[in-house]
Parts: C-alpha cells; sequence; structure tokens
C-alpha cells in the first residue's frame, strides 16, 4: 500500500516505521521543512533518541505527497490537525482510507480529531487508539490498539495494514468511545503524574485511576460513547499505560507540576506535546455542558488554568461529599 503519515512527531515516525516494516510504502510529512531535511539527512529523530529510521522511508513537507495514496494517516498533535487537514484535502480524492491517531478534543468546539478530519475532507474516518508510546513501537515492542470506523469494511482494511506479530490490531464501531477514551485519560494520568510528584502513593494512584475512568466514562457515555469500550484498550488500557509509564508526557508534566514546577515550564520540560494540558480545558467545557459531574477534570482544570495548589485540590476530592461507588438502582436490587 501506498501510504502517507501527516506528521512527524514521535507518534507519527514510530507508525512510518511500522508501516514501512510492513511492507507498505511511506512518506512521512512533516509541517517544517527543516525538520523533513533533517529527518532525511540523519535518519534520526530528536523525539526517539536511539532510534534508527529505516532505508526506504520517503520524506516530504508538501501535503501533495498524499496525491494518489491509498492511506494517509494524521499523526500531528491535536491543536493543528484541522489545520494539517485543510492542507492535506485537496489531494485525497483518490485516497480510500483516511486515519487519525491523535489524541484531543477540538478547543471550543468539542469536536473529535476523526471529526475535524471528516470535516476538512467531506469523508469517513478511522481512529487509531490503545495503549502504545512511541518510544516502544518504535523499537518494536509487542503492542496492541484498536481502530473504529462505524463502517465495518474500513476499519477492517486499516486493521489489515497495520496489523503484524508486534502490532496488535482489534475494530470497534464505537468511533466516540475510542476517542474520548484516548483524549481524556491525558487528563487523569497528567493527575497520576503530579501526585506522583507530590509524593504520594500507589494506593492514591488507583484511586485517582479508577474514579478518573468512572468519570471519564461518564462523559463519554452522555456523548454518545458505548460503555464497554472504556473496560477496552483505548480505555483502561491506554489509563493504565499513560498513568504508570515514564515515556508519558502527560505523566511527567504532572510530576514537575507536583514538584512545585509551574505548569507552562513543566510543559517547557517536557519539549513534546501534552495533551492532557489542553484536553483538560475541552473535557471541563464539555462536563458543563452536558451536566456531567467530572470532579477529578475539575480539580485538573483548576490546576492546570486557576493556579490552584494541587494538594489542596487533592484534599477537596477526598472530602468531597458522601456517594456510592454504584448507582441508585444497584441498591433496589
Ligand atoms: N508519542 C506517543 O507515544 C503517542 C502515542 C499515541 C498517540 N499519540 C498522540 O499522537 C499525537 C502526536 O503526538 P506526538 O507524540 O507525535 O507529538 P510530538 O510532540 O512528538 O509532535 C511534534 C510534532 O508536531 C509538529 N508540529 C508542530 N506544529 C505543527 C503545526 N502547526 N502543524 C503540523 N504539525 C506541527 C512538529 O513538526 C513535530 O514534528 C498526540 O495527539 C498524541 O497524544 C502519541
Ligand atoms: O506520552 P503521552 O502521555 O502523550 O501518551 C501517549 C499515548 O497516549 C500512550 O498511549
Amino acid at each position: 500500500m501506498q501510504v502517507t503519515i501527516a506528521g512527524s512527531g514521535g507518534w507519527g515516525t514510530a507508525l512510518a516505521i511500522l508501516l514501512h516494516e510492513n511492507g507498505h510504502d511511506v512518506t512521512l510529512w512533516s509541517h517544517f521543512e527543516t525538520e523533513s531535511k533533517q529527518l532525511a539527512e540523519t535518519h534520526q529523530n530528536p523525539y526517539l533518541p536511539g532510534v534508527t529510521l529505516p532505508e526506504g522511508l520517503h520524506y516530504s513537507a508538501d501535503p501533495a505527497c498524499a496525491q494518489g495514496r491509498e492511506m494517509v494517516v494524521f499523526a500531528t498533535p491535536s491543536f493543528a490537525v484541522r489545520t494539517t487537514a485543510h492542507a492535506f484535502a485537496p489531494y485525497l480524492a483518490e485516497t480510500p482510507l483516511l486515519v487519525s491517531v491523535t489524541k484531543g478534543i477540538e478547543e471550543g468546539t468539542g469536536y473529535r480529531m476523526s471529526e475535524l478530519v471528516s470535516q476538512e475532507t467531506g469523508r469517513t474516518v478511522v481512529a487509531l487508539s490503545g495503549p502504545s508510546h512511541a518510544e516502544e513501537v518504535s523499537r518494536g515492542i509487542p503492542t496492541g490498539v484498536v481502530v473504529a470506523c462505524p463502517e465495518r469494511e474500513l476499519a477492517e482494511r486499516v486493521q489489515n495494514a497495520f496489523m503484524c506479530s508486534r502490532f496488535r490490531v482489534y475494530t470497534s464501531p464505537d468511533t466516540a468511545g475510542i476517542e474520548l477514551g484516548a483524549a481524556l485519560k491525558n487528563v487523569i494520568a497528567l493527575c497520576a503524574g503530579v501526585c506522583d510528584g507530590m509524593g504520594y502513593g500507589d494506593n492514591t494512584k488507583a484511586l485517582l485511576m479508577t474514579r478518573g475512568l468512572a468519570e471519564v466514562a461518564r462523559l463519554g457515555m452522555a456523548l454518545g460513547a458505548h460503555r464497554e469500550t472504556f473496560a477496552g484498550l483505548a480505555g483502561v488500557g491506554d489509563l493504565i499505560v499513560t498513568c504508570t509509564s515514564m515515556h508519558s508526557r502527560n505523566r511527567r508534566a504532572g510530576i514537575l507540576i507536583g514538584q512545585g514546577v509551574p505548569v507552562q515550564e513543566a510543559m517547557k520540560q517536557v519539549g513534546a506535546v501534552v495533551e492532557g494540558y489542553y484536553a483538560a480545558q475541552s473535557a471541563w467545557e464539555l462536563a458543563q455542558r452536558k451536566n456531567v459531574d467530572m470532579p477529578i477534570t475539575e480539580a485538573a482544570y483548576a490546576v492546570l488554568y486557576e493556579g490552584r495548589d494541587p494538594r489542596e485540590a487533592l484534599n477537596s476530592l477526598m472530602l468531597r461529599d458522601r456517594t456510592s461507588e454504584a448507582e441508585d438502582a444497584a441498591w433496589a436490587r
């Protein structure tokens, strides 16, 4: 298959290596000409230290490199997905498969990433997500993900393109669930990092992850996602990897914030996109709009955007009104 990956950060590059190994003819597109030249000359990507890009990958900074390709994969940070899809749209008429692998929610509108690409291109878009750090995928470490699309045939074609012995791909019809799980868990991972940075323990993190998943699923379902998706790879699976891995940019930013580093400085020190920072604002807005209770996300928003002290935010989460883990209906059983 002829493939273009639109976005040469850590994730786009890891997927370019994977698809090349799967026998596809891959072009890696960069937003910056200088970045594209550097990749072509050095075969190294600073986002993936120690990984050598294989011979045979092609590099471009021109969206026209998508012309006539069979699959185009959008892999930029979320803030750039709409503009990237817009720039690529004139070249996609003969491309049957469009895929989004970005994890975020558009600020202000609340749209998911596949929705942005769809709006800009007028096409159905497959979403790919799951616990999959680029550092590990680029080194061939066994990984599992989900591809979602209401059109089963499109999902299965994308599954076939990515699947191999080191990259297991499941399909799902629940694009909303897959993308919301991916975007919203980043907020919880950032909070898990904050707790680590403040010196709290494994109990605290387990509490945060479990109750975080509960509120992620609550908002997801209010936005049309299926409950069971949050028990899958793009839900609890991705939550586990992001809250526990030192590869996680969200967790690393959180650790710095928990240690007292100012938010903007923490993101600068991480040096790659911290999607949970942006998702906290979008999730907070969506929760208000849909009247969904999201106390952890609300606390994250207050810490990240209003300068609230994280220790004080955690204290007030612990002392919220007493409640039950079960829904009211369960007590009647
Ligand atoms: N890195 C991972 O392990 C990983 C894994 C799965 C999903 N994701 C998701 O994939 C997306 C990309 O993540 P990443 O880690 O590759 O990000 P990154 O921080 O490595 O991305 C940096 C890239 O963004 C590009 N960029 C900057 N401004 C741009 C613009 N205006 N237009 C287009 N491109 C621009 C830069 O050229 C650079 O190559 C995120 O949503 C992330 O959550 C990342
Ligand atoms: O490094 P993070 O925190 O952006 O997480 C990357 C991926 O979402 C992990 O699946």
